[in-house]
């Protein structure tokens, strides 16, 4: 059964491994397609010169259909980042770099795009010139969609198939006191402040203001893994570190009562966990500013947690004076990534 490419292929470029280059962190996604664009136009050429190099599949665009701000930055992209041996883990999919890429490594003897034997770390698999297996994430489903459409490889498998539904998930939180030490908490605050807005300020309601995006490098590990403790407790899941930072309520500053789930986008994910860190001590720090569960005021103070599904509606209270600063952090459940092992 051999079936025409999906129609996300659009989306993805291809780069040649060896001189592929990322771009910074942080750019205009237009730079991003524009640098895409550039690397597949230079490994055509060398196709058609007769060369065979590893490609990378570069879709510059991938997670800024969840993370680009306004004013047209990426924030976040989602990697995929290629086993060293054997089982793709859990760090793997939270791995997070400016570009969405997928090695193709070629192992065939004499790499031939129309060939033997091709293997996609683990993703897709390409044999005696057919795509035959896609595995563990089926938004690489594109990728092997992609091959059929540029390079005219046959499949075998279902480019589109049915997704996993996310588990129901109720409403529901639990508290942490005193979960992270004063160093850390200082860190936290050093850190620079990035110049993108988060929410764009309404009509008389003023939200909170982007303090800080810790780097994944230095923090992923800590909120990756708070965030499933925290799944477990809760009873949801959650296979992807979504968004997190550092947030500023100056006086007169508030969060309106919400849930943070996305329904926008159930079909393919949802938020299922959310964290609140208090990083300042109300009452000395700031006043006001109360964090409201389910209409119902906290007492926490600097360092204690709260984390609650993302169905739990929550509301921050006016700031009347000082600054409220809060670590927030969201996990999710990508149902294109299926269940992972922690
Ligand atoms: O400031 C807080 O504690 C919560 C922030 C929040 O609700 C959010 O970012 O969605
Ligand atoms: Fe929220």
């Amino acid at each position: 059964m051999s079936r025409p490419a999906s129609t996300h292929t659009r989306h993805y470029r291809i780069a040649a491994a060896d001189t592929y280059t990322r771009g910074p962190r942080n750019r205009p996604a237009r730079e991003g397609h524009l640098h895409a664009e550039r690397a597949e136009r230079e490994l055509r050429t060398r196709l058609a010169a007769g060369e065979r190099p590893s490609v990378v599949l570069v879709a510059p665009e991938r997670a800024t259909r969840a993370k680009i701000g306004q004013d047209g930055h990426v924030s976040k992209v989602f990697a995929w980042a290629p086993p060293a041996a054997g089982d793709i883990g859990l760090r793997d999919f939270w791995t997070h770099v400016p570009h969405v890429t997928a090695d193709l490594d070629v192992h065939a003897a004499r790499p031939d795009f129309a060939s033997d034997l091709y293997a996609a770390n683990g993703s897709v698999w390409v044999t005696s010139g057919r795509i035959r297996r896609l595995a563990v994430s089926q938004w690489l489903a594109p990728v092997a969609g992609q091959l059929v459409e540029r390079y005219g490889i046959p499949v075998d498998v279902d480019l589109t198939p049915e997704l996993p539904p996310c588990p129901p998930i109720g409403v529901g939180a639990v508290l942490g006191r005193s979960m992270l030490p004063d160093a850390l908490i200082a860190r936290l605050l050093a850190l620079p402040r990035p110049t993108r807005r988060l929410i764009e300020p309404h009509e008389g309601y003023r939200p909170p203001i982007l303090a800080a995006e810790p780097p994944w490098g230095e923090w992923g590990d800590l909120i990756s893994n708070t965030l499933v403790q925290a799944g477990k407790a809760l009873g949801a899941p959650i296979n992807y570190c979504g968004e997190f930072g550092v947030l500023e309520y100056p006086p007169g500053y508030q969060f309106n009562e919400h849930t943070d789930y996305v329904d926008e986008n159930a079909d393919t994910w949802d938020r299922t966990v959310s964290l609140s860190l208090l990083l300042n001590e109300p009452g000395r720090d700031f006043r006001g500013g109360q964090f409201e569960l389910g209409g119902k005021d906290m007492d926490l103070h600097r360092g204690d947690l709260v984390a609650f599904t993302a169905r739990t509606p929550h509301a921050v209270r006016k700031v009347t004076a000082g600054r409220r600063l809060v670590l927030v952090a969201f996990g999710e459940y990508r149902r294109d990534l299926g269940d992972v092992d922690s």
